[in-house]
């Protein structure tokens, strides 16, 4: 394993308000690391990833993205990173080649550079025939395809995917794992947070769960199966989140719904 560090989060703590949601959060990634973060909903990956690609700010700690500290730096990693957010803001009045053409000029490449590989990429997924329609009549798995596509136009070194596979069908998420596992292979870091366990399971060669804003698990999927003693990721999440209501929650969960019925 190569050990050129990208990115180093050091005690790094955001509130909201009165309320912490990170709290002291510890992280050395190496290239070529495909890390799976996890957490329970509201334990602050979402918040964590913001922050290291500087879209919100006010935090205490030091985060370090390719050795430079990112409140010092100027910007310029960011050239360098690629990013799939949680919710998708894509300009859906645009076309397919008119949104990847923009955000491919906006990363530094030519228009023309933009044009040909978006095309190539979108080929390839199976979406040249919409290249020039509009996003808003995708469906949401063809947007999700045209984020990954934009994201990844300027070959960047670091990748941020906030549940990439959103809306992706089998076939697409066997091509989705195969592409992150060869950026991997060639170098690329991949900051990968997901609640599909199963992907997460195969695809990460590091896990990292966060709970409540702080760190309670970091290894590769056999190093926690052997603390754990558990088989699945899904078992590890649920024992090491302390959740073993699932069932109990369901039966109240229905008979409240059953309540709701008055023919009977
Ligand atoms: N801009 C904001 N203002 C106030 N509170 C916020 C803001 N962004 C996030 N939070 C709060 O921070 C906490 C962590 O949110 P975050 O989105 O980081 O969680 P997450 O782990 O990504 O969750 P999920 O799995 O549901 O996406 C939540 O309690 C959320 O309400």
């Amino acid at each position: 394993m190569n050990t050129k560090k990208v990115l180093s989060l050091n005690g790094v703590s955001k509130s909201f308000g009165h309320k912490q949601v990170l709290k002291g959060v510890n992280l050395d990634v190496y290239e070529g690391q495909i890390i799976g973060y996890i957490g329970p909903n509201g334990a602050g990956k979402s918040t964590t990833v913001k922050l290291m690609l500087g879209l919100i700010d006010g935090y205490t700690g030091l985060i370090e993205i390719f050795g430079e500290n990112i409140i010092k730096g100027d910007y310029s990693y960011k050239k360098r990173i690629g990013y799939v957010p949680e919710t998708a803001e894509l300009y859906e009045n645009l076309t397919a080649f008119e949104y990847l053409t923009f955000t491919g000029e906006l990363y530094g490449l030519s228009s023309k550079e933009a044009e040909v590989k978006a095309f190539g990429l979108m080929k390839e997924f199976g979406l040249e025939a919409v290249f020039h329609q509009r996003i808003s009549s995708f469906s949401k798995g063809m947007k999700q395809k045209v984020l990954i596509i934009s994201s990844l136009l300027h070959n960047p070194d670091l990748l941020f995917f906030d549940e990439p596979l959103s809306g992706l069908d089998a076939n697409s998420v066997m091509v989705i794992k195969e592409i992150l596992a060869k950026l991997a292979e060639q170098g690329k870091t991949i900051f990968y947070s997901s609640h599909i366990m199963d992907v997460v399971e195969k695809i990460s060669n590091r896990i990292v769960l966060l709970v409540d804003g702080q760190v309670v698990a970091d290894g590769s999927f056999e190093e926690l199966k052997m603390q754990n003693q558990e088989g699945s990721l899904e078992d590890i999440f649920n024992q090491l989140t302390g959740f073993t209501e699932h069932e109990e929650i369901a039966e109240r969960f229905v008979n409240l719904v059953r309540g709701g019925r008055k023919d009977e």
